[in-house]
This record gives structure tokens, sequence and C-alpha cells, in this order.
């Protein structure tokens, strides 16, 4: 058994160094044996050190899980491997002296003087003389080795950590992974019991590190390592060895499905980063929230950010009700007002607290949380997070994602990259990957690091399989509850026998599952929007952004929804330009409370929400103008915004809008239109829309418009 790892910890700098560093650090031994595979049985062998200087001096060696299987390598015979046992048996004792008298073994030159000893040891001649080789063959063999223990040794011995000495050519070398020195080989062969992080498994040594300590330093070398991550030349890796999850944290995990499970499993045990894909609905926030608890039992410090105050509140405010204490950091009046003040830490001008009680404040909590931008406060200056856990990272640039990711040791992207872009509105911008997000940028080169949630929470069968035929590719899956949920009608009755002049509207909010999504097609409504002359300041986007015959049409159908007993909280409004949802607004407003109470905003400002039923008005109208704006335009082609507007609905989605001159003129459009079953797409060509109308601009001259 190895030495009491407690121990370590407690003095730094020196610590014994984490299974996953000394994992990091065996694999890099592999290139060691670049040019003698033959030796190597598995590739992704782990090597010890006490193993490498087996293969060092005898290049014969064939390992397996750990073990060395025989002193015997194809090509050499029977008195090589006497020879190799003979001088292994001294050199046992040499490892120490190897990696411990640093200042003897610096050069090549101290090397070979050493293999040298070795050879010329009494025991090693009687080796020589009994397998009858002949001194200089046993010399050739053994310094063919040298200049690689040599290198060893620079690499992980005996390294200078001066500014100077990460260069771009030591750094690519290094791969920027490790970020210590060797001082001493602690034990050789021992089993790993780390209950607090929920290890066990077996290591070939431990070794004791010094790792590079100094603010400028750390800064430095995260900086770099975070380089190498984003430009692709570090993947992360899974931790080997028999790992399991102790049962503290059981109780906290028991709810979550398989793929949330393995995603957390993945977290824990890897070794940079790890990315979470989680398509709408996949309890991403559910998997934080969880996460953040498991890791707050071990002892873990966590940076929970993102790009918006909302997205990170979200989390928090799940966190506050398991009662998991953490430190808000940020503008109190753009905080939300359910977030305990207790865990609000102000920025400093707001701060009735001295420099010293924040800082000493915010070293105290294990979870801090704060926007991507907010991370720039001076409270983060010196601060190391075990982890950051950045959510919505979908819509989280590079830039913006580099600020919280050099605050820690390892990170979590969560996200899904099929829903909102970073918002970038240059289009030079954008040609040159503005727009990619740090979720894109890294999904695209870790595959052992991607985790996928696949199973939904939120849409019942029919619109799930509407996101699957348009964008998920089948994927998607129904948790076992939402299948077949749809929503409640109680006064369904009433609707039956008013019905009479638009009996289109039975379907358009019937109960049934098959009927989850239906298209109501408006026609031409160009006629209707010119009569509307006694809104002045409506005129000019007629054409553009704005549709007031829809409005109309939405408020009929939201007014319906009313009627049959929907609550207005459970009703979402969605339009993809600000003026159709400014109209829609002043038309509610106008109206009820009712109506006051629905919830009606931008596809980007709906992404993360969800509401029993969806209305969605595609606004644009007949007459369109080619000209327009060629950024709005988009909005109906850009596949990921119509994936957030067509997921946010629970039990029924209903699409408003011009079918032909949306196929006609957007692509996107055109593919959601196909993937909807043609029985369900109306055409309310006999609407009584001057009615409509005439009641809606009512309500607008009402309220002053
Ligand atoms: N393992 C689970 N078992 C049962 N319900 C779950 C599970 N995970 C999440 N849910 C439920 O699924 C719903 C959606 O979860 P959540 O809000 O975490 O999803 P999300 O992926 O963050 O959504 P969005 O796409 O809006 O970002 C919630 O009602 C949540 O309680």
């Amino acid at each position: 058994m190895g030495p009491d790892m407690s121990d370590y910890r407690t003095e730094p700098p020196r610590e014994v160094i984490e299974p996953h560093e000394a994992q990091l650090l065996f694999e890099e031994t592999q290139f060691l044996f670049e040019d003698s595979q033959p030796f190597v049985e598995e590739k992704n062998e782990i090597f010890s050190l006490e193993t490498l200087q087996r293969c060092i001096i005898t290049g014969v060696l064939e390992v397996k899980n750990g073990k060395i299987l025989q002193l015997q390598a194809p090509g050499t015979d029977k008195c090589t491997s006497c020879l190799v046992s003979g001088i292994w048996e001294q050199l046992e004792y040499r490892v120490n002296d190897i990696v411990n008298i640093q200042a003897r073994l610096s050069k090549e030159s101290d090397i070979t003087k050493l293999a040298l000893e070795i050879l010329s040891s009494p025991q090693s001649k009687m080796c020589l003389y009994s397998s009858g080789l002949t001194n200089s063959a046993a010399e050739e063999k053994v310094l063919q080795f040298v200049p690689k223990v040599e290198k060893f040794m620079r690499k992980f011995v005996h390294v200078d950590f001066s500014i100077a000495q990460w260069n771009h050519k030591t750094l690519a070398a290094s791969k920027g992974c490790w970020e210590g020195t060797i001082s001493a080989v602690k034990d050789i062969e021992e089993t790993v019991m780390e209950p607090k992080l929920g290890l066990h498994g077996k290591i070939d040594v431990t070794v004791e590190v010094t790792k590079c300590e100094g603010n400028e330093d750390v800064k430095n070398l995260a900086a770099k390592k975070l380089r190498n991550i984003i430009i692709g030349q570090l993947e992360t890796r899974p931790i080997r060895g028999g790992l399991q999850i102790f049962h503290t944290v059981m109780p906290l995990i028991a709810g979550l499905n398989d793929d949330q499970l393995k995603a957390i499993y993945n977290v824990l045990f890897s070794s940079d980063y790890t990315v979470v894909h989680g398509k709408p609905g996949t309890g991403k926030t559910m998997f934080i929230v969880v996460l953040v608890q498991v890791l707050v039992v071990l002892n873990r410090s966590v940076l929970i950010t993102s790009h918006t105050h909302a997205a990170v509140d979200k989390i928090l405010l799940e966190l506050q009700k398991r009662n998991i204490n953490f430190l808000r950091v940020g503008k109190k009046s753009r905080i939300s007002e359910n977030i305990d003040s207790d865990s609000i830490s102000a920025t400093i001008e707001e701060s009735a607290l001295t420099p010293d009680d924040m800082n000493r404040l915010f070293k105290e909590e294990l979870v801090v949380g704060s926007t991507c931008l907010g991370t720039r406060q001076f409270l983060f200056k010196d601060k190391v997070f075990d982890y950051c856990v950045l959510d919505e990272a979908s819509q989280i640039s590079q830039l913006e994602a580099i600020r919280p990711l050099m605050l820690c040791k390892k990170f979590v992207l969560v996200g899904d990259t099929k829903q909102l872009p970073p918002l970038v509105v240059s289009n030079r911008a954008k040609s040159l990957g503005m727009s990619e997000s740090i979720l894109e940028r890294l999904s695209k080169q870790s595959g052992d690091a991607v985790s996928e949630l696949n199973c939904q929470y939120r849409m019942n069968h029919t619109i799930m399989s509407l996101a699957n035929r348009f964008v998920y590719d089948g994927k998607l899956v129904c948790g076992a509850l939402n299948e077949c949920h749809t929503f409640q009608a109680p006064n369904w009755s009433v609707l039956e026998q008013n019905a009479g002049s638009s009996p289109w509207l039975l379907k358009v909010l019937s109960t049934n599952l098959e009927d989850a999504v239906v298209v109501v097609d408006t026609g031409d409504v160009s006629h209707v929007d010119v009569k509307v002359g006694c809104i002045p300041e409506l005129r000019g986007r007629l054409l553009k952004t704005v549709n007031l015959a829809e409005a109309a049409l939405v408020y009929f159908v939201v007014s319906s929804l009313r009627v049959v007993g929907v609550k207005a909280e459970e009703v979402g409004v969605i339009a993809p330009y600000q003026h159709q949802v400014g109209l829609l607004k002043r038309v509610f407003a106008a109206k009820s409370e009712y109506h006051r109470s629905v919830s009606v905003n931008t596809i980007d400002q709906y992404q993360g929400q969800e509401k029993s039923v969806v209305v969605i008005s595609c606004t644009r109208s007949s007459s369109l103008n080619k000209t327009v704006d060629s950024n709005q335009s988009s909005i109906l082609d850009d596949v990921k915004r119509l994936t957030v507007a067509i997921t946010r609905s629970k039990h029924k989605l209903i699409i408003i809008g011009n079918v032909q001159l949306l196929t006609d003129n957007f692509a996107e459009m055109n593919k959601l239109f196909s993937v909807i079953e043609e029985n369900n797409k109306l055409s309310i060509s006999n609407f009584d829309w001057s009615y409509m109308i005439r009641k809606t601009v009512k309500y607008l001259e009402n309220c002053g418009c």
C-alpha cells in the first residue's frame, strides 16, 4: 500500500500526484517507445516509471496489463534474458536515485555513466558471463536508450518554469500538459482507494511532484493549455482504471436517466474537459444541478457561468431549492430577485463589504455563479476553480468563453449545437468564424469527451417527431411520461357550440395527439394590411416585419384558447421579428388580463423556455420585398432558430403563416412544412379578416397606438 495521500496534500507545493495526472505522465512516457513498438504489446498500455527503466536497460520487454510478461523479445535469446534479469535487480534500487538525485542525471553523459556503472557491477558481470554476451554487445544495447532517458528527464524531472522556457517549441513538445516536476518516487505499484473522489484503481508508481506554482506561471500554463485545447492540439482523455462512484453521491444521481448518468461519469473522469450535447428538453439544467451537487460533495469548487444572467440564475435557483450554498457575483439589478440576497456578492462598487471581506467570502464558497463577462470582476483575479460549467454553450463565442475557462482546471460545456449560435451582427466577422461557438468548436474535435442527452421530457410524441424529422435525425426519444401528453381543455364544449363560422378552429385547438402540430395557412393577406391606414407608425413596416392580419389571427386563436380553458401562463406566442412581437404585445395589452399574461417574445428570447401551447406567427406577408434587410429576412431561413421555435411547446404547436410564400422564399421553412402532415395544414381562406382586423385595430386605437 502506498503512503497516505492526504499527508502530501497538506504540504504545498509538494503533493502526491493525483491519479489522472499519473495517467497523464505515464501516457506521455510512451514516446520513449516510439522507436521500439515491437516490444510493446498493447499500444495504450500504461507504462510506469519502473517499467520504463526496465525497458531502457533491456529493450526486450513485453508488457501487458501493467505487468512484465517476459524478459525476452523477438530476436533475443535466453542468454540476453538472463543478463537482463540480473541488471534489473540492481536497477530496481537505482530508480529512486535516477529521479531523486536530479543533479547527477541531467546530462546524457551522467546517464551513460550510470548505465555503464550498472553494467560493470559484479552482478552484471556474472550475467554477462553466464549468458555468453560480450561486454560491448551489452553496452551497445543499453546505450541506445540513453538519449531517450535524457529526454524524459528534461521533460518531467528537470523542468524550468521560467516563462522564457515556454516558447512555442517547448510548448508543442509538451502539448501543454505537464505542469510540474517529478521530485521523488514515493512508491512502486500500489492500489488507490480515494473515496472522496470515488476512485478505486491500480497505479504502477506514485511520484511526488512539485507543481508549477506562482500566479504568473499558473495563469500562463492554464492559458497555454486552453489554447491547445481550442486549436485542437490537446484532446481530453478519460481517466482509466476500475473507477466507481461511491455511495455518498448515489442518492443525488438516483433520479437521472442513463444519458445523464453517463455524462456525470464523463465529467468526473475526464482529464481536461467534457462536452455535453443536450437536445431540447433533455434535462440539461437538471444534469448541471446534480453535477454541481456531486462536485460539492467531493469538495470541488465550481464556477457556473453562461452568457446571460437569466441562464446563470436558472441553475442557481434550482441549487437554492436544494439548499446548496453559492455566491452570485454581478450587478444586483441584473440578478433574479428570487435569488436569496445573502448569496449575492455584488460588484465592488455596490457592496458594503470591504475588499478583504469580499475576497475571504469568495474564497470560502465552493460554488460561484457569474456571467462570462462578469468573470472580469477583480474578485476572480486569483481564483482557480476545480471545474467551470458553461451552460447554453452554443450561444457563447470562443472569445467570450476564454475568460471563465482560464479560471478553472477542468471545464464542462453544456448546450445544443443545433440551437441558437452566438449573436454576431457583422457579416464579415461571421465569415471569419466569429459565430462559431466554443461548443461547436470543441464538439468537432473531441470524440471521447462528448456525451449526448437524447431522452427528452418536454414534447409529446407528435411534436418530438417533427423535431426529429426536421433536424435531429430520429435521435430524440421520449421520457416515458410525456409521450402521450396533451393539453387540458376543460371547456371544449363551449368552443364546439360556437365555432360555426370557423370549423377549422376545432382542428387547430384539438387535444388529439395526432393534431399536436398544426399549420394555419393564411394565404395572401396583403389586401387586408393595406387598409390599415389608421395606424401610421405601422404603415412603413407592413411589407417587412409586421403583419397586422396575422396579429389579429393570433389574437383570435389565443382568445379561443382562453375559451376552452387553457391557462394564460401555459400559452406562449413567438414571432421572428421584434416589430411583430411589439405589435402583438400592444394588441394583447389592450385586451384583458388573460392576454396580458400570455408571454410574447422573439425566438431568441424563448430559448430555454417551454409552454404547453405555443403559437408561432411567421409574419412575412405576401408582398415580400426582396430589398429588405438581409439579416432580418434570414431568420426564417435559419435552421437553428426554427429548431428553437418548434421545440418550445410541450403539447400543442400552432404555426400561422402564408405557406406558399414561406415555401417559395425560405428553404428551411419549405423543409419544415414538408415534414408536417398535409392533413394538419389548414387553409382559412374564408376567414372574416375584415371583422377581426377591425376589432384588433380598435384595441390598438383604444390603447393610443
Ligand atoms: N431524469 C429525468 N427524469 C424525469 N424528468 C426529467 C429528468 N431530467 C429532466 N427532467 C425534466 O425534463 C424537463 C426539462 O428539463 P430541463 O429544463 O433540465 O431541460 P433542458 O435540456 O435544460 O431544456 P432546454 O432545451 O430548454 O434547455 C423538466 O421538467 C425536468 O424536470
